[in-house]
């Protein structure tokens, strides 16, 4: 009743101030009481673990300090990057490969800023997304980082400048990672950028230099080699993306040089600095010796992610953490704090967005085994492959470059690993993670009906050459 009278007696407007009270003082109050969960950490491993526990009938809140829910995928990194690839893709068929299908388009041009607008257009609608659907699992949002007290209380300092607590039966961390620096070569985000720099350029660098052939460098190397830019990579190992079967990888690095992305393997870069306004470099062979020099108007650094755990009072709590910086956690996912648990790039294991090799660097997806590590774990295996370049549809659609690598067991014909170079690699892929899952053999996705004409079917094909030991297009 009070709230009409004070209404009806002082009008709208402190209705409206006494409102917005009330909701603050219940936002309050339920932060105050004690939660099922309190996850720190809003990005993919945070949000989907809030919202599952929301579903769950469990009280729960969610952590986050960027001011934006969706961590570092939905906000600097797969899907901005992603969104990149894509215009710079259509740029790049367009410019190259359109007139060979008759279609004309004249005067082809690109406006880069329009380009970045619908990239941060994309990553607002899915961020905005994820605050709908914590208001839908109840999922309190709380806006500010977060911090261990003990083993049940965080306490958040706010993005509005306020301290409180929350207390929590269980904590779940899940704070992601952040770019490893590389020493003498520090980083200013606009001519010596992170990948956060680089997917926010304001224009196309003539001259870009990507230091380390890892995931990061290769997508974003790939957007502004596709957008005019002159690229160079410079890599440590003798190879690019370690982490990927050598024969897939191999054809793989072939593909890039063919689009025009230039390597320099084997090599370190010791300094970089800005000078009159272009960056220059100092490089030395890995292998010792060699002094040499380039420069360029933007270098990316992109040698690797780590764990992300500053501020978080893991130190002061004993929360153990392994040599490389991440938090410890036995097969539950439990640190040594019985009611503290931690997920996704913050602990062991691939920095990937689902812990799934999906889709990989622009055209590449892998799961299961390389053929490497098959013969490393002195396993008796056979392969089979199949090449895009004898896929009708890719033959259709203009797009050969790759192909579909398959590992099985000899004796039991059982999958050990699928990896796949080449147009949609990352949807294709989830047949392998499938056939994986339900421990199929090749012989069954060989004998599996699949569409026609389609990628698919070199799916198939290379399974007849893994159980059978002959595709039937090659
Ligand atoms: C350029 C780029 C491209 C990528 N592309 C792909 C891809 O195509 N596919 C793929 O699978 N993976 C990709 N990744 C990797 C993927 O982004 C990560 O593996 C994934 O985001 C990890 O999720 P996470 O929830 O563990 O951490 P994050 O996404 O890093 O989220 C952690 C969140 O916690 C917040 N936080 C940290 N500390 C605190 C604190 N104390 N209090 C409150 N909040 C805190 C951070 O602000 C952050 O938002 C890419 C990464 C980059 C950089
Ligand atoms: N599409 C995807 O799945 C995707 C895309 C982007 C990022 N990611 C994730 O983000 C993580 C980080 O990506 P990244 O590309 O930064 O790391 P990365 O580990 O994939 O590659 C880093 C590369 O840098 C090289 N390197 C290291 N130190 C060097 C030095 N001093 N000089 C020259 N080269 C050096 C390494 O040998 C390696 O090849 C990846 O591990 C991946 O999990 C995934």
């Amino acid at each position: 009743m009070v709230l009409p009278q004070i209404c009806a007696r002082r009008g709208g407007k402190a209705y409206r101030y006494l409102a917005a009270f009330l909701t603050q003082q219940r936002a309050y109050a339920s932060a105050a009481a004690e939660k099922d969960l309190v996850v720190i950490g809003g990005g993919p491993g945070g949000y989907v673990a809030a919202i599952k526990a929301g579903q769950l009938g469990l009280s729960v809140a969610c952590v986050e300090g960027r001011g934006a829910l969706g961590g570092t995928c939905l906000n600097v990194g797969c899907i901005p990057s992603k969104a990149l690839l894509n215009s710079s893709h259509k740029y790049a068929e367009a410019k190259s490969h359109f007139a060979g299908y008759g279609i004309k388009v004249g005067d082809l041009s690109y406006d880069f800023s329009a380009i970045q607008k619908q990239k941060d257009t994309t990553v607002a609608g899915l961020t905005k997304g994820i605050e709908g659907l914590f208001k839908k699992n109840k999922v309190d949002y709380v806006k500010g980082w977060g911090k261990l007290v003990s083993g049940t209380e965080v306490e958040v300092a706010g993005l509005d400048g306020t301290t409180t607590r929350l207390k929590a039966k269980n904590i779940l961390l899940a704070t992601g990672s952040e770019v490893t620096p590389l020493p003498g070569v520090p980083i200013d985000e606009e001519k010596i950028v992170s990948s956060t720099g680089a997917l926010a350029l304001k224009s196309v660098p003539k001259e870009l230099v990507v230091i380390g052939a890892g995931y990061i460098g290769l997508e974003m190397g790939s957007v502004y080699q596709r957008l005019g830019a002159k690229v160079g990579v410079v890599e440590f190992l003798d190879t690019i993306v370690p982490s990927m079967d050598s024969e897939v990888r191999r054809a793989f690095h072939r593909t890039l040089e063919k689009q025009g992305l230039r390597f320099k393997m084997n090599t370190k870069v010791t300094k970089g600095e800005v000078v009159g306004g272009r960056v220059k470099l100092t490089l030395e062979s890995s292998k010792g010796g060699a002094v040499e020099s380039m420069e360029c108007d933007v270098c990316l650094v992109a040698i690797g992610r780590r764990p992300y755990t500053q501020g978080l009072g893991l130190e002061q709590l004993g929360i153990k953490k392994d040599a490389r910086g991440r938090v410890e956690v036995d097969s539950n996912f439990r640190t040594n704090i019985p009611t503290v648990y931690a997920i996704g790039d913050i602990i062991k294991g691939p920095m990937l967005a689902h812990k799934a090799e999906e889709d990989g660097v622009a055209a590449v997806a892998y799961v299961g085994l390389t053929e490497d590590e098959a013969k490393a774990k002195g396993l008796d295996y056979k392969t089979g492959k199949f090449s895009f370049m004898a896929n009708s549809r890719a033959r259709a659609v203009g797009d050969t470059d790759g192909m579909v690598k398959i590992i099985a067991e000899k004796g039991t014909d059982k999958l050990l690993g699928m990896h796949i170079m080449g147009p949609n690699a990352g949807e294709m892929i989830h047949e392998g993670v499938l056939a994986l899952e339900y421990g199929a053999s090749a012989e069954d996705i060989a004998r599996t009906c699949h569409g026609h004409p389609t990628l698919s079917e070199a799916v198939k094909e290379a399974a007849l050459a893994t159980a059978f030991g002959k595709p039937i297009h090659m």
